[in-house]
């Protein structure tokens, strides 16, 4: 076991994600610092070390089911699963696609959620809140409930307003990173 995994987390994000230039966000919105997720969901230590972070924001609830908008919320949700069964408790997982395919059964949410269903939404990095509320909505329709919405790293640009109805929890803020938020 790690001791401190959220202290180890914030390394690796350190020295994998946080990059500097000219970046396009999803927003539309123009940034000088952008913090690549992937190239921290897909490493094996710190997939791991986000699992248990992720059982840790969320264990206190009667949650049925986690996950996001793709594709940052996949691994994280795989992750989640892992811990949570390691834990002994179940969990599904699911994750809200951009847009519903057109071909096979043509879902808009992916894995098994259901009306009534208690379910955590989770992303990597929120900016605007705008692609978590996109969630938020898809799993809304169905009839889940919404308990929590927890990111990995919130730029603090708006995403805190726009899930102010919310159980909101960022594992980190950009300042964690020794960034100060951009206007938003
Ligand atoms: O809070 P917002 O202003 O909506 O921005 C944050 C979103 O942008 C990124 O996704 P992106 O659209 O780059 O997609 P990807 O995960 O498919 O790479 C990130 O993973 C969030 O989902
Ligand atoms: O707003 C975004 O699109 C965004 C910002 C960021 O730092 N990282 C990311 O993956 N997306």
């Amino acid at each position: 076991m790690t001791p401190d995994p959220r202290a180890r987390l914030r390394e690796l994000f350190l020295q994998r994600a946080v990059l500097f230039g000219d970046f396009t966000l999803a927003s539309g919105k123009k940034s000088k610092y952008y913090i690549n997720s992937k190239r921290v969901l897909f490493h094996a230590e710190a997939i791991t070390l986000l699992g248990e972070l992720l059982y840790d924001a969320t264990k206190d609830l009667p949650v049925k089911a986690i996950g996001g908008l793709e594709v940052g919320a996949i691994p994280m949700a795989a992750a989640a699963l892992v811990a949570y069964h390691r834990a002994g408790r179940p969990l599904e997982g699911f994750f809200v696609r951009k847009q519903a395919k057109g071909h096979g059964s043509k879902e808009l949410v992916e894995g098994q959620v259901a009306a009534g269903d208690t379910v955590v939404v989770i992303d990597d990095v929120l900016t605007t809140g705008g692609s978590v509320v996109q969630a938020i909505d898809a799993v809304t329709a169905v009839g889940a409930k919404v308990a929590r919405v927890v990111c990995i790293c919130d730029r603090l640009q708006g995403a805190g307003k726009a899930l102010a109805a919310y159980d909101y929890r960022p594992l980190f803020t950009i300042r964690d990173f020794g960034i100060e938020p951009e206007a938003s």
